[in-house]
């Protein structure tokens, strides 16, 4: 676990205003969304948070160390999740070692006992372990994302910071993709953050909320604030009813026949 400190975090992109003076603070071992709409700046949020992209000003600290460079404790999980179909998912796992063992090395497949139980125990914690052998291209897009989580936890972090991954994934993957990152930081004893797009979600596995408009924070609390007022807060111009899932109950209620599920995503 580690503590992550954002402050007064700006980000610049020639005119654009990514990011805007965002400051919080997560504490050891929380699970937290980051929401908002397309452009919002969760991306640009996520990767100064692992220093993929420098600030324009303000400062990322992880258990007291000020970032500019991925931190070796922190791992990512992305929409897509690169991972290499002609390997196995357990040998796909294993590659989340490479920051420990030498690249030679675990080319040849000579990583370490330590590695190899590692690879095998993420993907027990993430439903794969009976897929281990499985080639990966013959896994389903949810699966792969699975299997990317598993590379991650390889890494050993204190840190998961998965920018929308579960954005290009079917309603129920999406679903079995958090509860696994759920897991994950719970068994692995990880501080998380997630974005995503999709409110339903957000709501049925966020603990904490932070919600960014236009990079700016406008709205930083947990489950029990995280209400309609809210959402409209972070989603000015969009249809909250199909935000919710509402809208989308209606028309299932007008189409029993329908096969469509409450996931909506912006
Ligand atoms: N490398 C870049 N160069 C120029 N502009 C960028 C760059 N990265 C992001 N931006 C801009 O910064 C703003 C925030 O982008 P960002 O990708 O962080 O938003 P987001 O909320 O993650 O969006 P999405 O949900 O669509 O991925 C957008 O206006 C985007 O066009």
């Amino acid at each position: 676990m580690s503590t992550i400190e954002v402050q007064n975090l700006s980000k610049r992109f020639g005119d654009t205003q990514a990011l805007e003076d965002v400051s919080f603070t997560i504490p050891d071992g929380e699970f937290v969304v980051v929401l908002g709409t397309s452009g919002s700046g969760k991306s640009t949020l996520l990767r100064c948070m692992n220093g993929l992209t420098a600030p324009s000003s303000g400062e990322v600290i992880i258990d007291g160390t000020e970032i500019h460079e991925p931190h070796p404790d922190t791992a990512m999980v992305f929409q897509q999740h690169n991972i290499i179909g002609q390997m196995s998912a357990y040998a796909n796992a294993l590659t989340g070692s490479l920051k420990r063992t030498a690249l030679l090395k675990s080319l040849f497949k000579r990583n370490d006992k330590a590695d190899k139980y590692r690879a095998l125990e993420a993907l027990e914690t993430v439903g794969l372990l009976e897929e281990a052998q499985q080639s990966a291209r013959r896994m389903s897009g949810g699966q792969q994302q699975r299997v990317g989580i598993a590379r991650a936890l390889v890494q050993e972090p204190e840190t998961l910071l998965a920018d929308e991954p579960v954005a290009s994934l079917d309603p129920g993957s999406a679903q079995q993709v958090m509860e696994y990152l759920l897991t994950a930081t719970e068994e692995h004893g990880l501080t998380t953050a997630v974005s995503l797009h999709q409110v339903t979600l957000a709501e049925e596995f966020g603990q904490r909320f932070i919600g960014l408009k236009q990079g700016q924070v406008v709205f930083d609390g947990y489950a029990d604030e995280f209400d309609l007022d809210v959402i409209e807060e972070i989603y000015e111009d969009v249809n909250i009813d199909q935000l919710t899932g509402l809208g989308r109950q209606q028309e299932e209620d007008n189409d029993s026949d329908s096969g469509t599920t409450g996931v909506v995503g912006v």
